[in-house]
């Protein structure tokens, strides 16, 4: 499957959101958010369960109305055009819906049927998705014994029937195994080189730094930081990390031993992350102060530490 260069070319925002709110009764679910995806990019929606990751991504997906602010999605309003907006995107929802009743060449038949695509056309497209998501070969089976992998592919496969114009992927890796997400990701990596939009949300930040050309970091309902991981990395976080543990019932007392080592410390409950330029040299200072931890790691700076340093909390507690 491959998608005509005009989609391509054209740089503009697709999705406009400007003081976005989403209200649950006195609950404050997405507290006034800006964000603007551009037309090719893949964007993410990073944070911790309860962020406001799915109730924005159900505004974007027209199935829940905005309690305030504006939301402009291909340069139309959801609130008035919803049918015509949802008939352009492809949506991917955290947990697989697909129709156990059907096979699962039917299951993509079927849907595009939903969108009026003429039978036989839609016989043609189900067949080049299978080959796509890599399940020709199970086209088929029915759904029910596939594996999680599998279904999540299926149904990404479906969200693609009406050729959309952006796909909408609902923490597309969440409960699959390691090798079952590199597969997904490589599929979504390559729906990407064929410059369809993607907008994702994760609270897996290699997810993020995997697929994502530009993320909006959220916590509570609000963005706490936009930009490309490398961009937010650069702006948050050090070079390199050294993750030491302590064989002690806390890590506190470590602390002041560190004391001045690196730009910033961090204790958590069962080691100390150290923020430094220079991993090594950190090592040899810790040494140099005769301090013995259990365990010393050396590793680059990541996402994870980006949302530490700006929320005081891990992403996946
Ligand atoms: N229909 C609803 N009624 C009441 N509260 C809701 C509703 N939907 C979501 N919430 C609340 O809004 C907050 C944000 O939820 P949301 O699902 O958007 O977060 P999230 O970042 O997507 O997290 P998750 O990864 O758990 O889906 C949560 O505290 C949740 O309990």
């Amino acid at each position: 499957m491959s998608y005509p260069l005009s989609r391509v070319l054209a740089v503009d925002s697709l999705i406009h959101a400007r003081g976005l709110v989403k209200r649950f009764g006195d609950f404050t679910a997405v507290a006034g958010i800006d964000v603007d995806v551009r037309r090719g990019e893949a964007f993410g929606f990073l944070g911790p369960n309860g962020a406001g990751k799915s109730s924005t991504m159900r505004m974007i997906g027209c199935v829940s109305p905005p309690t305030d602010g504006v939301l402009q999605i291909l340069g139309m309003d959801p609130r008035r055009d919803g049918p015509k907006i949802r008939a352009k995107l492809g949506v991917c929802p955290q947990l697989d819906n697909l129709d156990i009743e059907l096979t699962v060449r039917e299951n993509l038949s079927t849907y595009a049927r939903f969108f009026g695509i003429p039978r036989k056309v839609a016989r043609q497209r189900a067949a080049e998705l299978l080959d796509f998501v890599q399940l020709s070969e199970r086209g088929d089976s029915k759904v029910e014994p596939l594996s999680g992998g599998m279904k999540r592919r299926l149904t990404i496969a479906r969200a693609l029937v009406n050729e959309p114009e952006i796909v909408l992927l609902d923490e597309p890796t969440t409960g699959l195994d390691p090798q079952a997400r590199h597969l997904v990701w490589e599929r979504l990596f390559r729906l990407k080189q064929q410059g369809v939009t993607l907008v994702l949300t994760t609270h897996y930040m290699d997810e993020a730094e995997q697929l994502c050309d530009r993320l909006v970091v959220m916590d509570g309902g609000r963005i706490v930081a936009e930009g490309s991981p490398r961009a937010l990395i650069e702006q948050y976080s050090t070079r390199e990390v050294v993750e030491l543990r302590f064989a002690a019932e806390s890590q506190e007392p470590y602390s002041e031993k560190l004391a001045g080592l690196g730009e910033r410390l961090e204790v958590l409950p069962d080691r100390i992350l150290l923020y430094v330029f220079d991993g090594d040299a950190a090592v040899a200072e810790v040494q140099r102060r005769s301090l013995a931890p259990a365990s010393v790691l050396v590793r680059r700076s990541s996402l994870e530490d980006v949302f530490l340093h700006l929320t005081g909390r891990t992403l996946v507690d």
